[in-house]
């Protein structure tokens, strides 16, 4: 049946558009499946690699778009990347401090953690001048919350819009320690800040107000980096400067991409999904908390710790789901997974509400206008609030014609919507889904019952 129900119109090369048509008679999702590697820990992978000394082996190296921009940023200043198409990637690191000056603009496509990440490193590599740039969306996103600290530490970053957005320049210099107080839970800011602070002689911290993701101190640390950290106050200290030395990195399943999976599991009736080898670092697991909330069946099998990050396989079952509240300190831990929870509310009887999520107005598109706006043409009753969504759950799909706005975790949210509405749905530019997740179409075809 799944043919028929999922097609992908390609019009020459691009765009591309997604037709999902329901069957009259209804579907059902049953299978095993395998999510691609994190992309966080696939950009670190590669920058560190690329910062140390010796080789570094990575194995399940997401081939999305984004690391892929990292990698040919690094490769342009100087590391060797093997085939990115292969099992294991090989990293020839240069050592800190040893970036040549790119001879040409960088381009970090349409991913911030590699622009945010990549402006801490560079800034540091004193006697060395980058430019930098990104695709439309990139560039219309905010840079001043890593321009800011790395200014405290002495950067120097020329851009429009008071040094704000790219394409940015940047003149190398050698830094000094702060300790930067972040207004935001960022795991991009952190990162970038913690990167700076290698090649700094004394302490750089950041202090956070709520924990972001983790991956760059485990990694750093793996690497052979000294950081002090104290979870009482959600702050990091890097003593610089460091060395850091080549590693094997495992890479686990994307937990961002297997929630597309888990709520699809959840949402459509008579299902069953498994979805193996997922990372399920607690600071990535609040799309599992707030599942778990709404009433899902998610089971965690086979635990276990692979490479320094906790890995499970997640079992699904179609459930009932109600609405229930996500606000906080849970909300740097779900934040790329608030566009398909946000689906989930919709199938969930009752009242959701997303609080404190201004951020996801600053991501590949504004992501709570889009969300709201996309499934509201399908029939659904959601309201805007400045920093999240109101949503009445319950009330049955229609196809529509949409648009992923260019944004990957929307083109992929509002496919999983569409299973669940009658008729058909079009969705726009779905090729987006390509810059974290290459196979998305295929996987879901595959297991349409
Ligand atoms: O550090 C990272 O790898 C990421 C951090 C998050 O962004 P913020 O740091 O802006 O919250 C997240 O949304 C992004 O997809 C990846
Ligand atoms: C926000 C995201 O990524 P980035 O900030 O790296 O573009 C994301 O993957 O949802």
């Amino acid at each position: 049946m799944s043919a028929s129900v999922i097609t992908v119109e390609i019009k020459q090369n691009l765009p591309h558009k997604l037709v999902v048509r329901r069957p009259e008679s209804g579907l059902s999702l049953n299978g095993n499946i395998r999510v691609p590697g994190d992309k966080s820990i696939s950009h670190r992978a590669l920058m560190l690699g690329a910062l140390a000394e010796g080789e570094t082996r990575i194995e399940g190296l997401l081939l999305g778009e984004d690391p892929r921009s990292t990698a040919s940023c690094f490769q342009a200043m100087g590391a060797e990347v093997s085939d990115l198409n292969t099992e294991l990637v090989r990293v020839k690191g240069i050592g800190l401090d040893n970036l040549l000056e790119p001879v040409d603009v960088l381009d970090a496509g349409n991913s911030g953690t590699t622009l945010r990440l990549m402006l801490g490193i560079l800034s540091s590599h004193a006697g060395r001048f980058f430019t930098v740039t990104g695709d439309s969306s990139l560039r219309s996103r905010p840079m001043s919350r890593v321009v800011k600290p790395l200014e405290q530490m002495g950067a120097q970053i020329w851009g429009r819009d008071n040094n704000s957005k790219a394409p940015l320049a940047v003149s190398g210099q050698n830094l000094k320690p702060i300790h930067y107080h972040s207004p935001i839970a960022s795991a991009q800011v952190k990162s970038c800040v913690l990167l700076a602070g290698l090649l700094v002689e004394g302490k750089t911290t950041v202090t956070e107000p709520a924990l972001s993701r983790d991956h760059s101190e485990r990694m750093l640390q793996a690497f052979g980096a000294k950081l002090d950290i104290d979870p009482e106050t959600n702050s990091v200290s890097v003593n610089g400067p460091v060395k850091l030395y080549g590693q094997n990195v495992v890479v686990p399943g994307d937990i961002s991409s297997a929630a597309f999976w888990l709520v699809a599991g959840a949402i459509v009736s008579d299902s069953e999904l498994l979805i193996e080898n997922v990372g399920v670092n607690p600071t990535r697991t609040g799309v599992l908390e707030a599942l778990e909330m709404m009433g899902a069946d998610i089971t965690r099998e086979n635990e276990r710790e692979v490479a320094g990050e906790p890995v499970a396989d997640l079992r699904v079952r179609s459930s009932k789901l109600k609405g229930c509240t996500i606000e906080g300190d849970i909300i740097p831990r779900l934040i790329d997974e608030i566009p398909i929870l946000a689906v989930a509310a919709v199938f969930a009887e009752g009242s959701t509400v997303i609080k404190d999520a201004a951020e996801l107005r600053v991501k590949e598109s504004d992501r709570i206008t889009v969300m709201a706006n996309q499934l509201n043409a399908m029939g659904a009753s959601i309201s805007e609030l400045p920093d999240g969504m109101q949503i009445t759950g319950g009330t049955p799909l229609t196809g529509a014609e949409l648009d992923s706005f260019t944004d990957h975790r929307i083109a992929m949210s509002l496919a999983i919507a569409a299973l669940n509405a009658s008729g058909s749905t079009e969705i726009n530019r779905a090729e987006a889904a390509s810059v974290s997740y290459p196979d998305f179409f295929d996987t879901l075809k595959s297991i349409i019952k």
